[in-house]
Protein backbone atom coordinates (compact mmCIF):
# COMPACT_ATOMS: atom_id res chain seq x y z
CA UNK A 1 0.00 0.00 0.00
CA UNK A 2 1.71 2.82 -1.47
CA UNK A 3 0.97 6.43 0.21
CA UNK A 4 0.48 9.70 -2.79
CA UNK A 5 2.19 12.54 -1.80
CA UNK A 6 0.20 16.10 -2.52
CA UNK A 7 -0.94 14.90 -5.96
CA UNK A 8 -0.25 17.83 -8.43
CA UNK A 9 -3.87 19.11 -9.84
CA UNK A 10 -2.86 17.61 -13.32
CA UNK A 11 -2.82 13.79 -12.30
CA UNK A 12 -5.84 13.49 -10.28
CA UNK A 13 -7.85 12.18 -12.62
CA UNK A 14 -5.28 9.52 -13.90
CA UNK A 15 -5.05 8.37 -10.32
CA UNK A 16 -8.03 8.47 -9.14
CA UNK A 17 -9.32 6.61 -12.27
CA UNK A 18 -12.11 3.57 -11.35
CA UNK A 19 -10.28 0.48 -11.19
CA UNK A 20 -13.31 -0.85 -13.95
CA UNK A 21 -12.63 -3.53 -16.72
CA UNK A 22 -12.47 -2.89 -20.36
CA UNK A 23 -15.67 -1.23 -21.23
CA UNK A 24 -15.61 -1.81 -24.63
CA UNK A 25 -15.94 -5.67 -24.10
CA UNK A 26 -18.76 -5.35 -21.47
CA UNK A 27 -20.13 -2.78 -24.03
CA UNK A 28 -19.81 -6.06 -26.81
CA UNK A 29 -21.40 -8.80 -24.89
CA UNK A 30 -24.39 -6.37 -23.53
CA UNK A 31 -25.31 -5.42 -27.39
CA UNK A 32 -25.25 -9.27 -28.65
CA UNK A 33 -26.91 -10.78 -25.54
CA UNK A 34 -29.77 -7.22 -25.91
CA UNK A 35 -30.11 -8.61 -29.66
CA UNK A 36 -30.60 -12.54 -28.72
CA UNK A 37 -32.98 -11.07 -26.02
CA UNK A 38 -34.88 -9.17 -28.20
CA UNK A 39 -35.13 -12.12 -30.94
CA UNK A 40 -35.71 -15.22 -29.07
CA UNK A 41 -37.15 -14.07 -25.56
CA UNK A 42 -37.29 -16.63 -23.07
CA UNK A 43 -34.91 -19.13 -24.67
CA UNK A 44 -32.03 -16.51 -24.72
CA UNK A 45 -32.50 -15.73 -20.91
CA UNK A 46 -32.70 -19.56 -20.06
CA UNK A 47 -29.38 -19.95 -22.47
CA UNK A 48 -27.76 -16.76 -20.48
CA UNK A 49 -29.13 -17.91 -17.41
CA UNK A 50 -27.31 -21.49 -17.48
CA UNK A 51 -24.16 -19.75 -19.08
CA UNK A 52 -23.50 -17.41 -16.65
CA UNK A 53 -25.22 -18.72 -13.34
CA UNK A 54 -24.75 -22.49 -14.30
CA UNK A 55 -28.42 -22.78 -13.49
CA UNK A 56 -30.88 -24.36 -16.12
CA UNK A 57 -34.66 -24.01 -14.90
CA UNK A 58 -37.55 -24.65 -16.72
CA UNK A 59 -39.46 -21.86 -14.74
CA UNK A 60 -37.93 -18.53 -13.93
CA UNK A 61 -40.77 -17.73 -11.89
CA UNK A 62 -40.39 -17.67 -7.87
CA UNK A 63 -43.68 -19.61 -7.19
CA UNK A 64 -46.26 -18.93 -3.96
CA UNK A 65 -44.65 -22.53 -2.18
CA UNK A 66 -41.20 -21.20 -2.49
CA UNK A 67 -41.78 -17.66 -0.67
CA UNK A 68 -43.87 -19.37 1.80
CA UNK A 69 -40.70 -21.83 2.89
CA UNK A 70 -38.37 -19.68 2.01
CA UNK A 71 -39.93 -17.33 4.72
CA UNK A 72 -39.92 -20.36 7.34
CA UNK A 73 -36.46 -20.37 6.97
CA UNK A 74 -35.09 -16.90 7.72
CA UNK A 75 -33.82 -16.72 11.26
CA UNK A 76 -36.50 -14.75 13.58
CA UNK A 77 -33.56 -12.55 15.17
CA UNK A 78 -32.24 -11.71 11.61
CA UNK A 79 -35.99 -10.74 10.51
CA UNK A 80 -36.51 -8.73 13.42
CA UNK A 81 -33.22 -6.63 12.48
CA UNK A 82 -34.87 -6.62 8.87
CA UNK A 83 -37.60 -4.91 10.62
CA UNK A 84 -35.92 -2.75 11.86
CA UNK A 85 -34.02 -1.48 8.99
CA UNK A 86 -37.51 -1.82 7.23
CA UNK A 87 -39.15 1.02 9.75
CA UNK A 88 -36.05 3.09 9.72
CA UNK A 89 -36.37 3.08 5.69
CA UNK A 90 -39.80 3.64 5.64
CA UNK A 91 -39.64 6.42 8.08
CA UNK A 92 -36.84 8.72 6.17
CA UNK A 93 -38.47 8.10 2.80
CA UNK A 94 -42.08 8.68 4.01
CA UNK A 95 -40.86 12.17 5.10
CA UNK A 96 -39.44 12.88 1.68
CA UNK A 97 -43.56 13.27 0.17
CA UNK A 98 -44.25 16.65 -0.21
CA UNK A 99 -47.66 18.45 -0.82
CA UNK A 100 -49.09 19.73 -3.96
CA UNK A 101 -47.28 22.91 -4.88
CA UNK A 102 -49.40 25.63 -6.14
CA UNK A 103 -48.88 29.08 -7.08
CA UNK A 104 -51.40 31.72 -9.13
CA UNK A 105 -48.35 33.32 -10.68
CA UNK A 106 -50.65 36.70 -12.39
CA UNK A 107 -54.15 37.02 -11.11
CA UNK A 108 -56.41 34.41 -12.35
CA UNK A 109 -53.59 32.06 -13.62
CA UNK A 110 -52.87 29.26 -11.69
CA UNK A 111 -50.40 26.91 -12.20
CA UNK A 112 -50.06 23.74 -9.69
CA UNK A 113 -47.74 20.17 -10.24
CA UNK A 114 -48.60 16.98 -8.85
CA UNK A 115 -46.19 13.79 -8.45
CA UNK A 116 -47.53 10.60 -10.00
CA UNK A 117 -45.96 6.98 -9.44
CA UNK A 118 -44.41 5.51 -12.76
CA UNK A 119 -46.70 2.24 -13.15
CA UNK A 120 -44.40 -0.33 -14.22
CA UNK A 121 -41.19 -0.65 -12.58
CA UNK A 122 -38.58 -3.56 -11.99
CA UNK A 123 -36.26 -3.94 -9.36
CA UNK A 124 -32.76 -5.66 -9.95
CA UNK A 125 -31.64 -7.14 -6.68
CA UNK A 126 -27.44 -8.19 -6.85
CA UNK A 127 -26.65 -11.69 -6.47
CA UNK A 128 -23.59 -12.62 -7.94
CA UNK A 129 -21.49 -13.08 -4.79
CA UNK A 130 -23.51 -11.89 -2.06
CA UNK A 131 -27.11 -12.02 -2.24
CA UNK A 132 -28.14 -8.39 -1.33
CA UNK A 133 -30.96 -8.98 0.46
CA UNK A 134 -31.01 -5.19 2.12
CA UNK A 135 -31.57 -3.75 -1.59
CA UNK A 136 -35.22 -5.19 -1.20
CA UNK A 137 -35.78 -2.89 1.35
CA UNK A 138 -33.65 0.13 -0.58
CA UNK A 139 -35.96 -0.36 -3.70
CA UNK A 140 -39.12 -1.91 -2.29
CA UNK A 141 -39.81 0.93 -0.25
CA UNK A 142 -39.67 4.13 -1.74
CA UNK A 143 -41.78 2.19 -4.61
CA UNK A 144 -44.47 1.04 -2.58
CA UNK A 145 -44.60 4.86 -0.76
CA UNK A 146 -44.48 6.41 -4.31
CA UNK A 147 -47.72 3.91 -5.10
CA UNK A 148 -46.36 2.32 -8.33
CA UNK A 149 -48.49 -0.73 -8.70
CA UNK A 150 -46.99 -3.16 -11.20
CA UNK A 151 -43.48 -4.17 -10.12
CA UNK A 152 -41.33 -6.91 -10.37
CA UNK A 153 -37.92 -7.79 -9.08
CA UNK A 154 -35.33 -9.98 -10.71
CA UNK A 155 -32.28 -11.62 -9.17
CA UNK A 156 -29.72 -14.26 -10.16
CA UNK A 157 -30.52 -17.69 -9.29
CA UNK A 158 -27.58 -19.81 -7.06
CA UNK A 159 -26.20 -22.78 -9.16
CA UNK A 160 -29.87 -25.13 -8.02
CA UNK A 161 -31.74 -22.62 -9.52
CA UNK A 162 -32.47 -20.98 -6.41
CA UNK A 163 -32.86 -17.57 -4.66
CA UNK A 164 -31.57 -16.81 -1.17
CA UNK A 165 -34.14 -17.30 1.50
CA UNK A 166 -33.28 -13.85 2.77
CA UNK A 167 -34.02 -12.27 -0.91
CA UNK A 168 -37.30 -13.49 -1.01
CA UNK A 169 -38.51 -13.31 2.73
CA UNK A 170 -37.62 -9.24 2.31
CA UNK A 171 -39.40 -9.12 -0.49
CA UNK A 172 -42.91 -11.02 0.47
CA UNK A 173 -42.53 -8.68 3.54
CA UNK A 174 -42.75 -5.40 1.58
CA UNK A 175 -45.40 -6.94 -0.44
CA UNK A 176 -43.69 -7.78 -3.85
CA UNK A 177 -44.81 -11.15 -5.76
CA UNK A 178 -43.79 -11.22 -9.21
CA UNK A 179 -40.06 -12.31 -8.90
CA UNK A 180 -37.74 -13.26 -11.34
CA UNK A 181 -34.83 -16.00 -11.27
CA UNK A 182 -32.85 -14.11 -13.45
CA UNK A 183 -29.85 -11.90 -13.13
CA UNK A 184 -26.94 -10.20 -14.98
CA UNK A 185 -27.58 -8.37 -18.34
CA UNK A 186 -30.22 -11.24 -19.59
CA UNK A 187 -31.94 -9.88 -16.59
CA UNK A 188 -31.76 -6.28 -17.91
CA UNK A 189 -32.64 -7.17 -21.45
CA UNK A 190 -35.59 -9.34 -20.72
CA UNK A 191 -37.29 -6.28 -18.44
CA UNK A 192 -36.29 -4.14 -21.58
CA UNK A 193 -38.15 -5.91 -24.36
CA UNK A 194 -40.77 -8.03 -22.65
CA UNK A 195 -40.57 -11.82 -23.18
CA UNK A 196 -43.55 -14.21 -22.80
CA UNK A 197 -42.98 -14.95 -19.20
CA UNK A 198 -41.35 -11.51 -18.46
CA UNK A 199 -42.90 -7.69 -18.84
CA UNK A 200 -41.65 -4.59 -20.59
CA UNK A 201 -41.53 -2.49 -17.82
CA UNK A 202 -41.06 1.57 -17.86
CA UNK A 203 -38.04 2.34 -15.71
CA UNK A 204 -35.17 -0.24 -14.19
CA UNK A 205 -34.32 0.29 -10.84
CA UNK A 206 -31.29 -0.99 -8.89
CA UNK A 207 -27.46 -1.88 -8.34
CA UNK A 208 -25.30 -4.66 -10.28
CA UNK A 209 -21.76 -5.70 -11.25
CA UNK A 210 -20.40 -3.58 -14.62
CA UNK A 211 -21.91 -5.77 -16.72
CA UNK A 212 -25.42 -4.76 -15.29
CA UNK A 213 -24.41 -1.16 -14.93
CA UNK A 214 -23.52 -1.47 -18.68
CA UNK A 215 -26.67 -3.05 -19.42
CA UNK A 216 -29.23 0.02 -17.37
CA UNK A 217 -27.17 2.23 -19.96
CA UNK A 218 -28.13 0.08 -22.87
CA UNK A 219 -31.82 0.38 -21.79
CA UNK A 220 -32.19 3.99 -22.34
CA UNK A 221 -31.63 3.35 -25.70
CA UNK A 222 -34.67 1.38 -26.28
CA UNK A 223 -37.03 3.64 -24.44
CA UNK A 224 -36.35 2.43 -20.99
CA UNK A 225 -35.63 4.98 -17.99
CA UNK A 226 -33.40 4.03 -14.87
CA UNK A 227 -32.73 5.42 -12.06
CA UNK A 228 -28.28 6.12 -12.79
CA UNK A 229 -25.08 4.22 -13.34
CA UNK A 230 -25.27 2.76 -9.85
CA UNK A 231 -22.23 -0.05 -10.38
CA UNK A 232 -19.40 -1.72 -7.93
CA UNK A 233 -19.44 0.07 -4.49
CA UNK A 234 -17.10 3.14 -3.59
CA UNK A 235 -15.70 4.86 -0.35
CA UNK A 236 -13.64 7.93 -0.14
CA UNK A 237 -12.63 8.68 3.15
CA UNK A 238 -11.32 12.37 4.93
CA UNK A 239 -9.78 11.59 7.87
CA UNK A 240 -7.29 13.33 10.30
CA UNK A 241 -5.31 12.44 13.40
CA UNK A 242 -9.28 13.06 15.64
CA UNK A 243 -10.02 9.91 13.62
CA UNK A 244 -9.60 6.72 15.07
CA UNK A 245 -7.22 4.54 12.41
CA UNK A 246 -8.89 1.03 13.27
CA UNK A 247 -12.21 2.44 12.39
CA UNK A 248 -11.24 4.00 9.41
CA UNK A 249 -9.48 0.58 7.80
CA UNK A 250 -12.93 -0.82 8.62
CA UNK A 251 -15.08 1.38 6.38
CA UNK A 252 -12.87 1.25 4.03
CA UNK A 253 -12.48 -3.11 4.28
CA UNK A 254 -16.23 -2.64 4.31
CA UNK A 255 -16.39 -1.38 0.95
CA UNK A 256 -13.68 -3.44 -0.68
CA UNK A 257 -15.06 -6.99 0.51
CA UNK A 258 -17.89 -6.18 -2.02
CA UNK A 259 -16.09 -7.24 -5.31
CA UNK A 260 -12.51 -6.74 -6.74
CA UNK A 261 -13.88 -4.02 -8.78
CA UNK A 262 -14.46 -1.38 -5.48
CA UNK A 263 -12.60 0.96 -5.10
CA UNK A 264 -11.65 2.65 -1.65
CA UNK A 265 -9.85 5.94 -1.46
CA UNK A 266 -8.17 7.74 1.92
CA UNK A 267 -7.25 11.36 1.37
CA UNK A 268 -5.49 12.41 5.13
CA UNK A 269 -3.63 15.65 6.45
CA UNK A 270 -1.39 12.91 8.27
CA UNK A 271 0.74 10.57 6.82
CA UNK A 272 1.42 8.74 10.06
CA UNK A 273 -2.64 8.35 10.51
CA UNK A 274 -2.39 6.95 6.75
CA UNK A 275 0.97 4.42 7.74
CA UNK A 276 -1.36 3.38 11.09
CA UNK A 277 -4.43 2.69 8.85
CA UNK A 278 -2.67 0.55 6.50
CA UNK A 279 -1.35 -1.65 9.38
CA UNK A 280 -5.23 -1.81 10.44
CA UNK A 281 -6.01 -2.79 6.93
CA UNK A 282 -3.38 -5.31 6.66
CA UNK A 283 -4.24 -7.37 10.25
CA UNK A 284 -7.93 -6.57 9.79
CA UNK A 285 -7.71 -8.51 5.97
CA UNK A 286 -6.96 -11.79 7.75
CA UNK A 287 -10.03 -12.58 9.74
CA UNK A 288 -12.14 -11.78 6.33
CA UNK A 289 -14.24 -14.63 4.87
CA UNK A 290 -14.11 -12.32 1.81
CA UNK A 291 -10.24 -11.75 2.33
CA UNK A 292 -9.48 -12.37 -1.51
CA UNK A 293 -11.97 -10.37 -2.74
CA UNK A 294 -11.35 -7.07 -0.57
CA UNK A 295 -7.33 -7.77 -0.95
CA UNK A 296 -7.53 -7.25 -4.71
CA UNK A 297 -9.69 -4.26 -4.17
CA UNK A 298 -7.40 -2.67 -1.72
CA UNK A 299 -4.47 -3.11 -4.05
CA UNK A 300 -6.49 -0.80 -6.68
CA UNK A 301 -7.28 1.47 -3.76
CA UNK A 302 -5.61 5.38 -3.12
CA UNK A 303 -4.08 6.58 0.22
CA UNK A 304 -3.21 10.20 -0.60
CA UNK A 305 -1.77 12.46 1.73
CA UNK A 306 -3.20 16.36 1.22
CA UNK A 307 -1.53 18.52 3.53
CA UNK A 308 -4.13 21.35 2.81
CA UNK A 309 -8.14 20.55 3.60
CA UNK A 310 -8.99 23.04 0.96
CA UNK A 311 -6.47 20.57 -2.09
CA UNK A 312 -8.50 17.45 -0.06
CA UNK A 313 -11.95 18.97 -0.51
CA UNK A 314 -11.73 19.84 -4.42
CA UNK A 315 -10.13 16.46 -4.55
CA UNK A 316 -12.95 14.91 -2.86
CA UNK A 317 -15.53 16.67 -5.34
CA UNK A 318 -13.42 15.90 -8.65
CA UNK A 319 -13.67 12.29 -7.32
CA UNK A 320 -17.31 12.33 -7.21
CA UNK A 321 -17.23 9.55 -4.50
CA UNK A 322 -20.28 7.29 -3.90
CA UNK A 323 -20.10 7.39 -0.33
CA UNK A 324 -18.02 10.12 1.40
CA UNK A 325 -16.69 9.50 5.45
CA UNK A 326 -15.99 12.59 7.06
CA UNK A 327 -13.90 12.12 10.20
CA UNK A 328 -11.78 15.16 11.19
CA UNK A 329 -11.70 17.80 13.23
CA UNK A 330 -13.12 20.34 10.98
CA UNK A 331 -15.74 18.08 9.39
CA UNK A 332 -18.14 21.04 9.25
CA UNK A 333 -15.62 22.26 6.63
CA UNK A 334 -16.23 19.47 4.69
CA UNK A 335 -20.49 19.48 5.40
CA UNK A 336 -20.81 22.58 4.33
CA UNK A 337 -18.76 22.49 1.07
CA UNK A 338 -19.13 19.11 -0.51
CA UNK A 339 -20.88 19.24 -3.93
CA UNK A 340 -20.48 15.83 -5.21
CA UNK A 341 -21.25 12.76 -3.42
CA UNK A 342 -24.13 10.06 -3.10
CA UNK A 343 -23.77 9.48 0.69
CA UNK A 344 -22.31 11.18 3.08
CA UNK A 345 -21.34 9.54 7.12
CA UNK A 346 -20.33 12.52 9.34
CA UNK A 347 -17.95 11.89 12.69
CA UNK A 348 -16.26 8.35 14.33
CA UNK A 349 -19.12 6.68 15.33
CA UNK A 350 -21.13 6.80 11.60
CA UNK A 351 -19.81 3.94 9.73
CA UNK A 352 -20.71 3.43 5.97
CA UNK A 353 -22.50 0.13 7.01
CA UNK A 354 -24.90 1.95 8.94
CA UNK A 355 -26.35 3.78 5.86
CA UNK A 356 -26.00 0.20 3.32
CA UNK A 357 -28.49 -1.54 6.06
CA UNK A 358 -30.56 0.02 8.51
CA UNK A 359 -30.10 4.02 9.17
CA UNK A 360 -32.89 4.56 7.05
CA UNK A 361 -30.90 6.53 3.85
CA UNK A 362 -31.00 4.90 0.83
CA UNK A 363 -28.14 2.73 -0.53
CA UNK A 364 -28.75 3.06 -4.37
CA UNK A 365 -26.24 5.42 -5.10
CA UNK A 366 -24.35 6.63 -8.06
CA UNK A 367 -20.85 5.48 -8.94
CA UNK A 368 -17.67 6.24 -11.22
CA UNK A 369 -18.02 9.39 -10.89
CA UNK A 370 -21.85 9.73 -11.25
CA UNK A 371 -22.74 11.67 -8.07
CA UNK A 372 -21.52 15.01 -9.83
CA UNK A 373 -25.04 14.91 -11.95
CA UNK A 374 -27.33 12.03 -10.28
CA UNK A 375 -29.05 11.33 -7.05
CA UNK A 376 -29.18 8.32 -5.14
CA UNK A 377 -32.23 6.04 -5.24
CA UNK A 378 -35.44 8.61 -3.45
CA UNK A 379 -38.67 8.54 -3.21
CA UNK A 380 -38.90 11.11 -6.51
CA UNK A 381 -37.02 8.70 -8.77
CA UNK A 382 -40.30 6.22 -8.65
CA UNK A 383 -42.64 9.66 -9.24
CA UNK A 384 -42.89 11.87 -12.08
CA UNK A 385 -44.26 15.62 -12.06
CA UNK A 386 -46.51 16.61 -13.81
CA UNK A 387 -47.64 20.65 -13.87
CA UNK A 388 -51.12 21.52 -14.08
CA UNK A 389 -52.86 25.47 -14.81
CA UNK A 390 -56.22 26.64 -14.74
CA UNK A 391 -56.47 30.16 -16.77
CA UNK A 392 -59.51 32.20 -15.60
CA UNK A 393 -61.40 34.62 -18.47
CA UNK A 394 -59.77 37.58 -16.20
CA UNK A 395 -56.30 35.49 -16.42
CA UNK A 396 -56.22 35.24 -19.43
CA UNK A 397 -56.90 39.07 -20.36
CA UNK A 398 -53.88 39.44 -17.72
CA UNK A 399 -51.31 37.56 -19.85
CA UNK A 400 -52.70 36.79 -23.53
CA UNK A 401 -51.24 39.81 -24.71
CA UNK A 402 -48.00 39.09 -23.96
CA UNK A 403 -48.45 35.59 -25.50
CA UNK A 404 -49.46 37.01 -28.47
CA UNK A 405 -46.56 39.29 -29.25
CA UNK A 406 -44.26 36.32 -28.29
CA UNK A 407 -46.18 33.84 -30.68
CA UNK A 408 -45.88 36.44 -33.34
CA UNK A 409 -42.10 37.57 -32.73
CA UNK A 410 -41.52 33.53 -32.76
CA UNK A 411 -43.28 33.08 -36.14
CA UNK A 412 -45.82 31.16 -34.58
CA UNK A 413 -49.38 32.41 -35.46
CA UNK A 414 -51.65 29.63 -34.94
CA UNK A 415 -49.73 29.82 -31.34
CA UNK A 416 -51.06 33.44 -31.13
CA UNK A 417 -54.63 32.38 -32.65
CA UNK A 418 -54.95 30.00 -30.07
CA UNK A 419 -55.19 32.91 -27.58
CA UNK A 420 -56.88 36.03 -29.74
CA UNK A 421 -59.84 33.68 -30.62
CA UNK A 422 -60.95 33.80 -26.82
CA UNK A 423 -59.71 37.41 -25.96
CA UNK A 424 -62.38 37.80 -28.98
CA UNK A 425 -64.88 35.98 -27.12
CA UNK A 426 -63.79 37.47 -23.45
CA UNK A 427 -63.70 41.17 -24.19
N1 LIG B 1 -23.83 1.51 -6.28
C1 LIG B 1 -24.68 0.94 -5.49
O1 LIG B 1 -25.65 1.53 -5.06
C2 LIG B 1 -24.48 -0.51 -5.10
C3 LIG B 1 -25.30 -1.09 -4.11
C4 LIG B 1 -25.14 -2.44 -3.82
C5 LIG B 1 -24.19 -3.20 -4.51
N2 LIG B 1 -23.42 -2.59 -5.47
C6 LIG B 1 -22.49 -3.36 -6.29
O2 LIG B 1 -23.27 -4.35 -6.96
C7 LIG B 1 -22.38 -5.36 -7.41
C8 LIG B 1 -23.00 -6.71 -7.23
O3 LIG B 1 -22.30 -7.57 -8.09
P1 LIG B 1 -22.50 -9.11 -8.13
O4 LIG B 1 -21.60 -9.63 -9.19
O5 LIG B 1 -22.37 -9.66 -6.78
O6 LIG B 1 -24.02 -9.34 -8.51
P2 LIG B 1 -24.89 -8.91 -9.77
O7 LIG B 1 -26.24 -9.50 -9.53
O8 LIG B 1 -24.80 -7.47 -10.03
O9 LIG B 1 -24.23 -9.64 -11.02
C9 LIG B 1 -24.24 -11.02 -11.16
C10 LIG B 1 -24.56 -11.39 -12.59
O10 LIG B 1 -23.58 -10.88 -13.48
C11 LIG B 1 -23.55 -11.69 -14.62
N3 LIG B 1 -22.19 -11.97 -15.02
C12 LIG B 1 -21.16 -12.37 -14.22
N4 LIG B 1 -20.05 -12.55 -14.96
C13 LIG B 1 -20.38 -12.30 -16.25
C14 LIG B 1 -19.66 -12.30 -17.48
N5 LIG B 1 -18.37 -12.63 -17.53
N6 LIG B 1 -20.31 -11.94 -18.60
C15 LIG B 1 -21.61 -11.59 -18.56
N7 LIG B 1 -22.35 -11.56 -17.42
C16 LIG B 1 -21.73 -11.90 -16.29
C17 LIG B 1 -24.28 -12.97 -14.30
O11 LIG B 1 -25.47 -13.02 -15.03
C18 LIG B 1 -24.58 -12.86 -12.83
O12 LIG B 1 -25.86 -13.37 -12.52
C19 LIG B 1 -21.07 -5.16 -6.66
O13 LIG B 1 -20.15 -4.61 -7.56
C20 LIG B 1 -21.43 -4.15 -5.58
O14 LIG B 1 -20.34 -3.35 -5.24
C21 LIG B 1 -23.56 -1.28 -5.77
N1 LIG C 1 -22.48 -0.62 -0.08
C1 LIG C 1 -23.46 -0.99 -1.07
C2 LIG C 1 -23.70 0.23 -1.94
O1 LIG C 1 -22.58 0.57 -2.65
C3 LIG C 1 -24.78 -1.44 -0.48
C4 LIG C 1 -24.74 -2.68 0.35
C5 LIG C 1 -25.66 -3.66 0.44
N2 LIG C 1 -25.26 -4.54 1.33
C6 LIG C 1 -24.13 -4.12 1.86
N3 LIG C 1 -23.80 -2.98 1.23
ZN1 LIG D 1 -21.87 -2.11 1.29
Amino acid sequence: MKTIINPNRKIWASILKRPTQNMENIELTVNQIFDDVKRHGDAAIKKYTELFDGASQQCNMVTEEEMELASNLVLEELKRAIKLAKSNIEKFHQAQKTDKLEVETTPGVVCWQEKRPIEKIGLYIPGGTAPLFSTVLMLAIPATIAGCKDIVLCTPPNKEGKVANEILYTAKLCGIDKIYKVGGIQAIAGMTFGTKTMPRIFKIFGPGNQFVTVAKQLATKYGVAIDMPAGPSELLVVADQSAQAAYVASDLLSQAEHGVDSQVVLVSSSEAFIKRVQNEISKQLLDLPRKAIAEKAISNSKFIYMQQETDALDLINAYAPEHLIIATKNNDYFVDNILNAGSVFIGNYTPESAGDYASGTNHTLPTNGFSNVYSGVNLDSFTKSITFQNISKQGLKNIGPAIELMAEAEGLQAHKNAVSIRLKDIS
